[in-house]
């Protein structure tokens, strides 16, 4: 039977990206004989303009049968007048809650290629290989209250939510701790426990899943202070496991240690095989449109929709091999060349990696 794989380009980069990552998907599913199903849909901004909704029914329709959801990016300055309710990006968050997606993994891994891209210098860098385990269907992204209201002294006042339930820390904390038995044995959480309650829970709920995992180190670390040894001394971390939003901030911080966000794939996973793929950056409303987008973190999470939702690791392994073969034929777009470097297009970098699967 085949696997059904539904794309979602969505905004800006967004549709650049996918189409490059959608040729390697082929190639790869070609050379490796795997037979996939591929359709598309529309998520976000687009959904928006053609639905008006972002995650329009027939999109959920077909995410729901999908074995496996390759997504690229939404939201951009078009849509950016509208209530938050309304947002392309609230079509990214209703998706991720729908289908149940609360594990997020977001490796930061360098490629050696790319040490001079890096924003530390080589030797803080050689090696990197981080993996943050970010939860993802709850936290301040989700709780509610949330919105804006007018006081009684006619002033406006905005707030949200920070939740976490026992049993939504308990998987994600499972997740972090299976997670780290593949890797290096160690997980470091991260919270604001000093401050907010909903953290002193995640830490002590957290302590008592890893009484179950004696082999895997645990250590804990507030928020800011993992902001700093992220860039200061970022090979001390294993498995990262955090919040919804401390995990997005956090990934952003470890993309630039890669070289570019442009590098950095991810997974996004339910309970069981089901997973959404998508390049950890959004839009890119400011070079959309102009062939300079990096394909390589869209193409790389091919690579984990291929390892997790398929169980095809030899195949996830090909592209990964393919990735650093055209980064060492020197082949970079804007975001990871040197200076005076020469500089490919967003198609070439793509085409580059489909002729390299062998
Ligand atoms: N998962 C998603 O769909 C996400 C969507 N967004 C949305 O994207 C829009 C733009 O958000 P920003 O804060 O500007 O973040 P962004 O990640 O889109 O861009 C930040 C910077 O990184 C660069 N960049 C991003 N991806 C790149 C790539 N593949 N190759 C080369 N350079 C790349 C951009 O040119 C920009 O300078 C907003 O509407 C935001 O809400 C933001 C983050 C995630
Ligand atoms: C809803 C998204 C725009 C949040 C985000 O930035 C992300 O998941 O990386
Ligand atoms: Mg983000």
């Amino acid at each position: 039977m085949s696997a059904k794989i539904l794309l979602l380009p969505g905004d800006g980069i967004g549709p650049e990206v996918v189409e490059q990552a959608a040729a390697v998907l082929r190639r790869a599913a070609d050379r490796f004989a795997i037979d996939i199903e591929l359709s598309e849909a529309d998520l976000g901004g687009i959904a928006i303009d053609r639905h008006g909704d972002a995650y329009p029914p027939a999109t959920q329709q077909a995410a729901r049968e999908a074995d496996a959801v390759l997504m690229g990016s939404v939201g951009g300055p078009k849509w950016d007048g509208l209530p938050a309710p309304d947002r392309p990006e609230k079509g990214l968050l209703r998706i991720r809650a729908d289908l149940d997606l609360f594990g997020n993994l977001r490796p930061a891994l360098l490629y050696p290629q790319l040490a001079a891209a890096s924003s530390l210098k080589a030797e803080l860098v050689a090696g990197l290989d981080i993996m943050i385990v970010r939860e993802l269907t709850g936290g301040i992204y989700f709780g509610e209250p949330r919105g804006i209201h007018r006081l009684e002294n006619g002033e406006r006042e905005g707030y949200n939510t920070y939740r976490y339930s026992e049993r939504e820390i308990e998987r994600i904390a499972r997740l972090a701790f299976d997670t780290a038995r593949r890797r290096d044995n160690r997980v470091c959480s991260v919270d604001k426990a000093n401050v907010l309650e909903v953290t002193m829970l995640w830490r002590e709920v957290v302590e008592r899943v890893a009484s179950e995992y004696s082999d895997v180190e645990l250590s804990h670390m507030y928020v800011d202070n993992a902001a700093m040894q992220l860039v200061r001394e970022p090979k001390q971390f294993d498995v990262i496991v955090t919040g919804n939003l401390f995990g997005d901030i956090l990934s952003d911080t470890a993309a630039m240690l890669t070289g570019s966000i442009g590098m950095l794939p991810s997974a996004s996973l339910d309970a069981n095989s089901k997973g959404l793929y998508e390049p950890v950056h959004g839009s890119a409303p400011d070079i959309a449109g102009q062939g300079k987008a990096n394909p390589l973190a869209t193409i790389l999470s091919v690579a984990m929709l291929l390892r997790y939702s398929l169980g095809r690791s030899e195949a996830a392994d090909a592209i990964e091999t393919a990735v650093s073969a055209v980064l060492d034929r020197g082949l970079r777009t804007g975001d990871i060349a040197s200076p005076g470097g020469v500089v490919v297009t967003t198609q070439q970098m793509g085409e580059a990696v489909v002729e390299s699967i062998s």
